[in-house]
């Protein structure tokens, strides 16, 4: 798939506000950076990403483009559930690592969302959300990057919010709070287990996907698959599984 490489200009409005606030707060200016709207377009132009007029929900709404985090109104940030800490420690850590790992049993259904990709199937996966299991694990992997829970914390299946929601939406939220945290994502390594889809003809979509939702290079991402021999319920074709590592940097 695809993804609409737009957005609003009006949603990137905030942003343009504050990086010129934060540009004179640090005592750096137009000369260096030229005007922050300028440098913003640019930055979406060379990723692709278009402005435009719409009074819809932004597309990227939430996500980070480049350095700069899109407001979704949807999340209040930060959450109150899971503050910022105050101080850091006087020597934080420069790199911290995560790991996640999600299984969505299959169902009825015509295909499976993967890394943001819809892949043509026999079945679907039987789940609150869209069943995306690549971006579920990514979000556990960047979640215990920083010792924040898990993906049903912060996304709970008891909210209505969240049925059929595209997980794309809960992957740019991980990674602002990522952001607000003062690290980035270094890289992520992520594994599909499961006889069919093949993966390996959708994995560059995937890790494009999943890089522009990111605000990353698309070799930071990494999508692989295996099968399991026909072993277990991935192998007797029952589910989809999918692990995945993350190093963060500090920013
Ligand atoms: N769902 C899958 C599973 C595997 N692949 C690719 O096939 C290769 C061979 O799989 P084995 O489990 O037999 O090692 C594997 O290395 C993947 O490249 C796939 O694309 N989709
Ligand atoms: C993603 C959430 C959203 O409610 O629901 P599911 O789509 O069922 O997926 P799961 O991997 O079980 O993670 C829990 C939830 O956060």
């Amino acid at each position: 798939m695809v993804a609409d490489r737009s957005v609003t200009s009006a949603a990137l409005l905030p942003f343009f506000v504050y990086e010129d606030f934060s540009a004179i707060l640090q005592g750096r200016h137009s000369r260096e950076r030229g005007n922050p709207a300028t440098f913003a377009r640019e930055r979406l132009k060379a990723l692709d990403v278009r402005l435009r007029r719409s009074k819809a929900e932004p597309a990227f709404a939430g996500m980070t483009i480049g350095k700069y985090a899109v407001p979704d109104s949807r999340f209040p940030i930060p959450d109150s559930r899971f503050p910022i800490p105050r101080s850091h420690p006087q020597r934080p850590h420069p790199m911290r690592i995560g790991q996640g790992y999600d299984v969505h049993a299959f169902g009825d259904g015509d295909h499976v969302m993967l890394g943001g990709v819809r892949v043509p199937h026999d079945r679907g996966v039987l789940a609150h959300s869209d069943g995306d299991v690549v971006l579920h694990a990514l979000c556990d992997a960047m979640l215990g990057a920083l010792a924040l829970g898990d993906i049903g914390q912060h996304f709970p299946p008891s909210d209505e919010r969240w049925r059929g929601a595209d997980s794309r939406t809960f992957l740019r939220h991980c990674n602002s709070l990522i952001g607000e945290r003062g690290y980035r994502l270094g890289n992520a390594d992520i594994t599909v287990v499961c006889e069919r889809p093949k993966v390996g003809p959708h994995a560059l979509a995937m890790r494009e996907a999943i890089a522009a939702d990111l605000g990353v290079e698309v070799d930071a991402i990494s999508v692989k698959a295996t099968t399991s021999e026909q072993l277990g319920f991935t192998g007797r074709r029952e589910g989809i599984a999918a692990m995945a590592v993350c190093l963060l940097l500090r920013a």
